[in-house]
């Protein structure tokens, strides 16, 4: 399928969305979006200039000096119509994100259930702000302090999800009562766009919610969001190369950051699991979006005694899945995002190997079916000095290690300097409790493989970066705290 048949042919838009209206590159350049798949272009972005988002960032603090002191029951009617909009228009949106990300179309509704559930979450939460009452030392004095919105917000977001992550930020700083501008990733701009187009229909005020693309000058501007003494807040979600230079780039403005940022995520099977929950729970975990989800599982630690059964299962669950294109109905895995990726995946099982691991399956590229697709890989008889139990792989590989005690498995994931996620399978109710209050991760999913959800707080410890998003904490992130300190007169 080269392309996609869409319903409503104004969610394709091509244009950056800047103050309600639909705007080119002042300098007419523009970049070419890929799907994934074919390799062929889908369409093109404007290339928008550090100047081009100065405006935009102009555009977000005129609209922020209403929309800050705005109904906070307006703010959640509108996410709420949003969020309907998203499910009334769910097949065009998931076709959009199969054609530019390439994951298979089931899992393209999923998210953008996913990500109109995020929505629905924030909706509920704009209309929650509390404070506390404090008498302060001096006894005439009454103190009280209220949440209000931190201002202009800059939120850069990735291709792994990219519906998911736009609402998870942009849902949370408007509840908040905040403008933003929004970085779309040059990989996946056109599902940013057609929420745009609907946060329209919704009736989000212009300027509120701005959509800026660029692929060749994002560097410059990431400078000027960093820079901004308007913009009071940077969200991001992507490597931690990247963060820790946008953390550094923003020191110059002293901005709130939250950072979401490139995970390792371990994934323990003891020898009390229920082998047949912890294999599906492995494979849910491990495979969701080809591998390239922050809070997929990285590596596998299984005990020795049943390490055997254990990888068996596992194996003959992957000789089942068949890569392809997303569109096709018999795909159970879509291609990776581009051919770094495969090279990336390509390098960490040449490590394995080099150092005594055994492929059991897959282990190459499928260049048949086009140049960003990689065998969905199996590798056991593996050990902690392979590069993919220090290095995130973000990609379909599987690698199996046998250990042989509780402090053995716990000592492995704790050396890593990030700390996103976690999981482990535990019939052992006191174990369960120990393991996970010792995982060094923000994380811990103990009985399954599947934590992510709107009512939960979502980040990492540790290089994994810091915030959370999602749950009753996110808005905290979009909010600073103000004290009103009142005199009642003097005391006779
Ligand atoms: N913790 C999470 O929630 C989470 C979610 C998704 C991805 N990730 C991580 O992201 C990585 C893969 O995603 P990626 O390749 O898109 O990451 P990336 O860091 O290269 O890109 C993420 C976003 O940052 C932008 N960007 C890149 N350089 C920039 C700069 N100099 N200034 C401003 N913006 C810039 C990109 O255009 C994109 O929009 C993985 O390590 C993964 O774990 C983390
Ligand atoms: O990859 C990042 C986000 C994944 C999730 O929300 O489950």
């Amino acid at each position: 399928m080269s392309q996609p048949k869409f319903q409503d042919h104004s969610l394709f838009q091509d244009k950056a969305f800047v103050n309600g209206q639909w705007v080119s590159a002042s300098s007419g350049q523009t970049f070419s979006v890929h799907d994934p798949a074919t390799g062929a272009i889908i369409g093109t972005c404007p290339e928008f200039s550090g100047t081009d988002v100065e405006t935009t960032i102009q555009a977000a603090a005129l609209a922020q000096e209403q929309f800050q002191f705005s109904d906070t029951r307006n703010r959640a009617a509108i996410l709420v119509k949003w969020a309907q909009l998203m499910r009334e228009n769910r097949e065009d949106l998931a076709k959009l994100l199969v054609w530019e990300n390439g994951k298979p179309l089931p899992e393209a509704r999923g998210e953008i259930e996913y990500a109109a559930s995020f929505l629905d979450w924030f909706a509920g939460e704009a209309i929650r702000s509390y404070g506390d009452v404090i008498q302060p030392g001096n006894p005439v004095n009454r103190a009280v302090t209220i949440r209000q919105p931190v201002g202009v917000c800059a939120l850069i977001t990735p291709w792994n999800f990219p519906a998911a992550m736009v609402t998870r930020k942009a849902g949370a700083a408007i509840a908040a009562g905040c403008a933003v501008v929004l970085k779309a990733p040059a990989e996946t701009p056109l599902s940013a766009l057609a929420l745009a187009e609907l946060s329209l229909r919704a009736g989000i005020p212009k300027g509120v919610f701005n959509v800026v693309t660029t692929q060749h000058k994002t560097p410059e501007v990431g400078k000027i969001l960093t820079n901004s003494s308007i913009v009071r807040k940077i969200s991001f979600t992507g490597s931690t190369r990247v963060g820790r230079l946008l953390m550094n780039q923003s020191s110059s403005t002293l901005k709130k950051l939250s950072m979401e940022l490139g995970g390792l995520a371990p994934f323990i099977v003891f020898e009390d699991a229920d082998i047949d929950e912890a294999v599906k729970g492995a494979i849910n975990c491990k495979f969701r979006g080809s591998g390239q989800t922050c809070v997929c599982a990285n590596f596998f630690l299984v005990h020795k005694t049943i390490y055997e059964a254990f990888t068996a299962k596992f194996i003959g669950r992957v000789k089942k899945f068949r890569p392809g294109n997303g569109f096709d109905a018999a795909t159970t895995h879509g291609p990776l995002i581009h051919e770094a990726a495969v090279a990336k995946v390509m390098s960490h099982v040449e490590d394995a190997k080099s150092k005594g691991g055994l492929v059991a399956v897959g282990g190459n590229p499928m260049p048949e079916l086009g140049s960003n697709f990689f065998q969905p890989t199996v590798i056991v008889n593996a050990n902690s000095d392979m590069i993919f139990t220090h290095e995130e792989t973000f990609g379909p590989l599987a690698g199996f290690i046998a250990f042989s005690d509780e402090p053995e498995a716990i000592n492995i994931v704790n050396r890593a300097d990030v700390g996103l996620a976690g999981y482990f399978f535990s019939k052992d109710v006191e174990r369960c409790w120990r393991v996970a209050e010792r995982l060094a991760v923000g994380m811990v999913g103990v009985n399954t493989g599947m934590i992510s959800d709107p009512a939960t707080p979502f980040g990492g410890i540790k290089q994994s970066g810091f915030g959370r998003e999602g749950s009753k904490y996110a808005l905290d992130e979009y909010t600073v705290i103000k004290t009103i300190t009142f005199a009642t007169g003097t005391r006779t």
